[in-house]
């Protein structure tokens, strides 16, 4: 098997979505991205410490969906090792000219073995660095894209093909029967690139980016309610046990989720310990007071194939999260080792 390319970290994603108009003022004159290039029916974005030429394209098109995942590989020599590792996988493979999409060199493209839409390019328009031009930043500056979440059926098959491509997971969450209910892998030094969540699939849970600081993420929340569009924001703001990061989820105009995150750790040095949470600890995914709502486990976009047709779905066979849990999260007291009596329980309060 040939050796796998070498992935620098997640680099961009491609929305499509049915009102561009609409999303560009959820994307550019809510969340502050920057347009770098505009055409009738494409939008190209970054976030301000990001130098190539976006990390998010919107697409306008008729069903919303995400079109493509994009990986950033350390050479051009390594999409040349992209395209053999794949068509050695023997998943479908296309390799595209510079420019297929603007901004962007050479590039592979596959159906990954998950059913995702993925490519891996490295050359790419480098366009000013906005870092230090804190007279654009608004109070909710982002400063780059994070990571991919995508739900699939099998999380520990998705594990093994992710690891398979260099990535190493930093967290999952587990039970004691050995069901793995979701996962977290990285190249960059962060918690993750790209997060497993365990249902049926291929979907597209999320894509997030992050901010330097927790009072930019409360900016936008506050934002949104100046604009009396409060009812984007899903879940959150709050602080996540994986990860540790302090989030917030919206869900933009065609109901695409996207995290704003901050604060999780530094993975880089090569026995970084994995952090695994029992799927019962009800502070795994908020650390406190906010129940995890059932849309953020049910929902999810369609995703494509390199047709641009919509994925049919693979249903998850395992048991579901959200059925082993009361869902309360990070709102009760539940652990294996009570050892109190009678045990704390539950908070009074709701509980989905
Ligand atoms: O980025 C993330 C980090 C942590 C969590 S969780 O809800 O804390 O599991 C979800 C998430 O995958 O969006
Ligand atoms: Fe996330």
């Amino acid at each position: 098997m040939p050796t796998p390319p070498d992935v620098i970290r997640c680099a961009y994603a491609e929305l499509v979505v049915t009102d561009l108009a609409a999303a560009r003022w959820f994307y550019v004159d809510l969340l502050g991205l920057v347009v770098t290039a505009e055409e009738p029916e494409a939008i190209y974005l970054r976030a301000f410490e990001e130098y190539l030429h976006h990390s998010l394209v919107l697409r306008r098109g008729d069903v919303a969906a995400c079109a493509r995942l994009a990986y950033r590989v350390r050479s051009a020599a390594e999409v040349d090792r992209a395209e053999e590792y794949y068509r050695a996988l023997g998943v479908r493979v296309e390799r595209v000219p510079a420019g297929a999409t603007r901004g962007i060199g050479e590039a592979v493209r596959i159906e990954d073995p998950l059913g995702f839409p993925v490519e891996f390019f490295h050359d790419a328009e480098h366009v000013e660095r906005l870092t230090q031009r804190y007279d654009l930043h608004g109070a909710g500056a982002i400063s780059r894209l994070d990571h991919f979440n995508v739900v699939t059926p099998d999380v520990p098959a998705a594990q093994r093909y992710y690891e398979d491509l260099g990535f190493k997971v930093s967290e999952d969450i587990a039970d004691a029967e050995g069901t793995v209910y979701a996962a977290w892998l990285y190249r960059k030094p962060t918690v993750h690139d790209v997060a497993l969540t365990g249902g049926d699939g291929p979907r597209m849970h999320h894509i997030a980016f992050a901010t330097h600081e927790r009072s930019q993420i409360l900016h936008l929340c506050d934002h949104l309610g100046a604009a009396r569009r409060s009812e984007m924001i899903e879940r959150g703001p709050g602080r996540h046990g994986v990860s540790n990061a302090f989030y917030l989820y919206l869900r933009d105009p065609d109901g695409h989720r996207i995290e704003i995150y901050t604060h999780d750790y530094y993975t880089g040095d090569p026995d970084n310990p994995v952090v695994r949470w029992d799927v019962h600890d009800n502070q795994r995914r908020d650390w406190w007071g906010n129940p995890v709502v059932p849309s953020w486990y049910a929902e999810a976009s369609t995703v494509l194939d390199l047709d641009g047709r919509p994925r049919p779905l693979t249903r998850r066979t395992e048991s579901r999260e959200a059925d082993v849990t009361v869902g309360a999260d990070g709102f009760s007291y539940t652990r294996a080792e009570e050892t109190e009596t009678p045990p704390r329980g539950f908070k009074v309060g709701n509980q989905v």
